[in-house]
């Protein structure tokens, strides 16, 4: 049975939960259950803070889990590695003060820096040379510049509303740029394939789409430049012998564009349709 770690609580748990869902998986009914059992999938799944994943990955003692890119460099376990991307939770991990005061990463020499990311801001700093005094923190780390402890933070940014409320502006490079991922050990666990093919399933069923349309055949050349597909457009003969019907798979976002550019060009009876599941 592949045993697999997900975040119990958290910005990942409710959209990591969702995606097993969409996948087929048992779920959990009562957010304080820490252990399910999905004997039909022959899988087992154990909900545990994100932070501690790549922990239980690494050991051995849990086969793959879901957790963000930051934590796991954050937690420096070599032994676990990302295996795929999960498209959701996108974050930058970034250096913010009050505005004006530092522009660059050799400006924090000898400055205090909170973050609840020490790991991953230790090695940043290391890799560039830089001496700074590191303040841990558990979190709402925005706060600790206003409260006299640091005079620079390392944090999480989504929409930047959080810093732009504590008063603090973005400065240096990029850290890291996050987002949810698998991870597992060297030598995947087997049954490890599988989860990969439905999670897959379950991002191309949330990123794209199926377009049906009707095209005079003469036009099949310029259409397929609009909208080509995966691999290529299914042409299927209609009855009048002048037109024929296709079918794509077109990415979800800009499928308005790629509508009206047919339309444009010809095609008619323009239909999408979602994709409740897929392996590919
Ligand atoms: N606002 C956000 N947008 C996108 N990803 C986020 C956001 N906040 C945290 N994350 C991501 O969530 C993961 C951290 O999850 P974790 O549950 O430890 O923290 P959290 O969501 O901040 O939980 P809490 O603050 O409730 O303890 C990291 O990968 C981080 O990049
Ligand atoms: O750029 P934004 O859209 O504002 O999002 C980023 C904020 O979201 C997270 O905070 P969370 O609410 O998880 O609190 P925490 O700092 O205690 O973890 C993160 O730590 C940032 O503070
Ligand atoms: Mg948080």
């Amino acid at each position: 049975m592949l045993r697999i770690a997900v975040p119990n609580k958290g910005s990942l748990s409710q959209t990591a939960a969702d995606m097993l869902a969409e996948a087929g998986y048992a779920g959990r009914r009562d957010p304080k259950t820490l252990h399910v059992i999905d004997a039909d999938s022959d899988v087992e799944f154990f909900y545990l803070r994100p932070r501690d994943i790549a922990t239980y990955v690494a050991s051995g003692a849990l086969d793959v889990g879901i957790t963000g890119r930051d934590l796991l460099c954050d937690v420096r376990q070599e032994d676990a590695r990302e295996i795929e991307q999960l498209g959701f939770a996108r974050s930058t991990f970034r250096f913010a003060a009050p505005p004006g005061r530092y522009s660059s990463v050799e400006d924090l020499e000898g400055v205090r820096v909170a973050s609840a990311y020490p790991g991953l801001v230790d090695d940043f700093l290391r890799r560039h040379g830089v001496n700074a005094t590191l303040v841990p923190l558990d979190g709402a780390v925005e706060s600790a510049v206003q409260l006299g402890v640091a005079d620079v933070i390392a944090d999480v940014v989504e929409t930047g509303t959080t810093l732009r409320q504590a008063g603090l502006e973005i400065f240096g490079p990029v850290i890291i740029e996050s987002e949810a991922v698998l991870i597992s050990r060297p030598g995947d666990a087997p049954g490890t394939e599988r989860l990969l093919r439905r999670l897959r399933g379950v991002m191309v069923a949330r990123r794209y789409v199926l377009l049906d349309y009707d095209l005079p055949a003469r036009l099949v050349d310029q259409a397929t430049a609009i909208a080509g597909g995966r691999e290529s457009p299914t042409i299927s003969p209609l009855r009048d012998p002048e037109w024929v019907a296709v079918r794509v798979m077109i990415p979800r976002k800009g499928m308005n564009q790629v509508m009206d550019d047919l339309y444009a060009l010809g095609a008619r009876a323009i239909l999408v349709t979602a994709i409740h599941a897929a392996r590919l």
